[in-house]
């Protein structure tokens, strides 16, 4: 068997939305790499008591606020991990190399330039991605859609998932078209609710399988720089997308959403559980509204998804 190791680690932000990294000693197991820090889980503590332990002994703070961001198993050669990765809100103290090892306060979108453990894969997606996943609804023509589109853009949507299941391929192609002006435009991602192979002819951010979709693909259809989010409502669904290496999920339905009538909610306590051990953001669906972030979140899930507060009805002249 090989050994396993159970370990605590911190995505600090500061006021200003930087994240701190730090370099492991070039003589250590994966030396020379950045992580974020923490370490081992001493016996009889919990992840949050070695999370405190850890940043105060490496990096010199005392943390105040903290919320699970994502759990990951990974196989490495010599050891299986499960790294336990907290949100630090907020702290006390001013961190610094505390071991001597070189720290740093990096822009998110400057991450992608720095190696880190193989692991952390996941862990920089999850900080790529926002809290709030809007999923496009309702509108009587493109029009009245692109304008809401818009609004939810300028109202901050940073991840949109273009679902038009009434729109044939070409149409819908069309449509993303202009919708990828708009996103881009505004710096948020795109997402489209189609088969994977419509990438080939859009450069959008990512493409979103809908749990029928999903369990037709045996390998990850689309390349490693784009985002694959997957609809989930069971266990194993949720190992498909595993499978597929799925870089978000949606997990539905939590509570009771009139856009399913009749279905059965899983409720917050069995999305706690099904989430527990999935290495992949996943935002809850169904009856979400912002309020709800929060909760999500403190429960390991990435946010919440759906169509709600950002989709508001708006009549044609806009108002
Ligand atoms: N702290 C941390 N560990 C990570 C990250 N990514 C990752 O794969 N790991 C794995 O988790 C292990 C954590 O070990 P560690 O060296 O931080 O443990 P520690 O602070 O308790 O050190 P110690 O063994 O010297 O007491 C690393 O060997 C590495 O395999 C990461 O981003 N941060
Ligand atoms: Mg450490």
């Amino acid at each position: 068997m090989p050994k396993f190791i159970h370990v605590a680690a911190a995505v600090i932000c500061n006021e200003n939305g930087d994240i701190l990294i730090a370099r492991r000693p070039a003589t250590v197991d994966q030396g020379g790499l950045w992580e974020f820090p923490g370490g081992k889980l001493a016996p009889y503590e919990t992840a949050r008591q070695a999370l405190a332990r850890e940043l105060n002994e490496e990096i010199g703070i005392q943390v105040t606020s903290a919320s699970p961001l994502i759990a990951i198993n990974h196989q490495y050669p010599e050891y299986n991990v499960l790294l336990d990765v907290w949100r630090v809100h907020s702290f006390d103290g001013e961190a610094y190399g505390r071991e001597g090892q070189a720290v740093r306060w990096v822009k998110p979108e400057d991450l992608k330039k720095y190696s880190f453990p193989e692991a952390n894969h996941s862990i920089l997606k999850a900080i790529s991605i926002p809290d709030y996943y809007v999923i496009t609804g309702a509108a009587e023509n493109e029009e009245e859609w692109l304008l809401k589109l818009t609004r939810a853009l300028n109202a901050g949507a940073e991840l949109v998932q273009m679902r038009v299941p009434s729109l044939d391929k070409n149409e819908f192609l069309s449509r993303a078209k202009k919708a990828l002006a708009l996103t881009s435009e505004s710096g948020a991602k795109l997402i489209l609710n189609s088969a994977a192979d419509l990438l080939g002819q859009i450069d959008a951010d990512g493409i979103h399988l809908s749990s029928e979709r999903l369990s037709h693909y045996s390998q990850r259809p689309i390349p490693r720089d784009k985002l694959l989010s997957c609809a989930c409502h069971n266990l194993a669904q949720l190992e498909q997308a595993i499978a597929l290496q799925a870089d978000l999920i949606t997990l539905s339905p939590v509570q009771a959403t009139d856009s399913h009538p009749g279905v059965e909610p899983m409720g917050w306590q069995r999305f706690k559980e099904l989430i527990e051990q999935v290495p992949v953001p996943v935002y809850a669906l169904g009856g979400m509204g912002r309020e709800d972030i929060r909760k999500a979140k403190g429960l390991g899930g990435q946010g919440v998804a759906g169509i709600g507060a950002f989709w508001q009805q708006v009549s044609r002249s806009g108002k």
